[in-house]
Parts: C-alpha cells; structure tokens; sequence
C-alpha cells in the first residue's frame, strides 16, 4: 500500500494566532445500531448515519476515489497544541509545477495504486497522548463545482476500542476556491494503562476520515499512529 509518514516531535516550532474553528461532537454508539462494513460496502451510497453506526476501523474504502467528483484535493495541514501554540506538525503539497518537474512526487504517490494517498501513518511522541486540545488546520482546493453541506467524521479506535468520534462541518464552498479552516480535536480521556498500550503498541490505534458532500461519502482516508517516537 502506499502511504505517507509523517513524524512529528512534541518541541516543535512554536506560534501563535487566531484561528477558525468548529468544535468537534463526541457521539456515543448505541449499540443497537451497529452497522457492518460489509453492509456499507454493498450499499450505492454511504451516508454520516451509515459510518457513525460502524464500530470497528474498516478494512477496505467505502468509496472508490473518483467519487470525489468536486475536485477537492488538501493541500495544506497542520496540527498545533493549542494549550502552548505549539506547531506539532505541517505538511504541505508541492505546486503543481514542481511535482511536474520533478516527477518523484507523482511516481512516489501514484505507484499504480488506486488508493495511492489515501493512507497516512503518524509518527508522534509519547507526549501527544498528554495533549488536551490540538487544532488541525487544513487547506483544500475544489474544482469546478459549488460544494454544499462539505463534512467530515472522523473515528480513531485503538485495536477493537473506538476512543472518539469527530464531526467536523466545512459548509459550503464556492467553486475554484481555496479554503482554510481549523477543526479543533478534544482528546478522550485516556487511563495511563490505556496510554501505556497505545505506546507500547505502535499502530494499533487507527483513524477512518469520511469526507461527505450533501451527505454522500465522497472520500475515504485511512491514517495509523504510533506514540513511540523520538523522546518524551
Ligand atoms: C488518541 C486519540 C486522539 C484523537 C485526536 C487526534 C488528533 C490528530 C488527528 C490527526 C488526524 C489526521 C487524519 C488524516 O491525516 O487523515
């Protein structure tokens, strides 16, 4: 599979400023209500109900990647520690003129894979599971056509244990635009026998990003974690 790592140390750059932000909506899971991957993968259509009613990461993608029919493509993302401002990490894509001229990009991302770009593993120190609060800012680009009610929902489970459930709304979004926004993460409550498995088990905790727009699933993203990192 390909993938993107991406290693962050907790001392990072440290800065300051004003941000936007939507407060993410923990939601319990009745348990009632479970719903299977496999059913969601028969299914034309996925929608938010469909995958807030999942209980488990998934092991394939719900969608197929061009059903991102309005171009949206991330073209920027960091996350700060918004208790100190602290830059935890910042990645951004190339322009699209250096990716032509070098030609690495694409080859690395591409690889033939159909989920190429989908996955990304965090490499993070043990210090990140102490954080409280961490603001995700991220920078997206959308094609030709206006994108209304644009949303995300976001588990992070470790091994069979979903931790927390974001919903994040990005609203709408005119066509050709370039848009920025920041989603603000309030971490679980975790116990030190928690903290200590997730540390001592590297990439067992695993996220499922769904992307919706007019709740239709139009994007799947697949990310692993490893707190073991650099030092504490
Ligand atoms: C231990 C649970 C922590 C939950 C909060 C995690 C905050 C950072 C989230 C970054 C998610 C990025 C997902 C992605 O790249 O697709």
């Amino acid at each position: 599979m390909s993938s993107d790592v991406r290693s962050a140390s907790a001392g990072g750059k440290k800065k300051q400023g004003g941000f936007l932000s939507r407060q993410a909506k923990a939601k319990q899971l009745d348990p009632k209500e479970v719903v299977y991957e496999a059913d969601l993968l028969r299914k034309d259509h996925v929608s938010p109900d469909d995958v807030l009613r999942l209980n488990k990461v998934t092991e394939k993608y719900l969608c197929p990647t061009e059903a991102n029919v309005y171009g949206i493509d991330f073209t920027r993302f960091k996350l700060r520690d918004l208790d100190t401002g602290t830059v935890l990490f910042e990645v951004a894509k190339p322009p699209p003129s250096e990716e032509g001229e070098d030609g690495d990009v694409d080859q690395c991302i591409d690889d033939g894979d159909p989920n190429a770009g989908r996955f990304v593993r965090y490499q993070f120190t043990s210090h990140f599971l102490k954080l409280k609060t961490v603001g995700a800012t991220v920078e997206f680009i959308v094609g030709d056509k206006p994108v209304t009610k644009f949303r995300m929902v976001e588990k992070h489970y470790f091994r069979e244990r979903m931790l927390k459930c974001f919903d994040f709304e990005f609203g709408f979004c005119i066509p050709h635009s370039r848009n920025t926004v920041e989603h603000i993460y309030e971490f679980p409550t975790l116990s030190p026998e928690e903290i200590k498995d997730m540390i001592d088990h590297p990439y067992e905790t695993r996220s499922d990003s769904f992307y919706f727009v007019e709740d239709k699933l139009i994007m799947h993203n697949k990310a692993d974690y490893a707190y073991n990192g650099g030092t504490v």
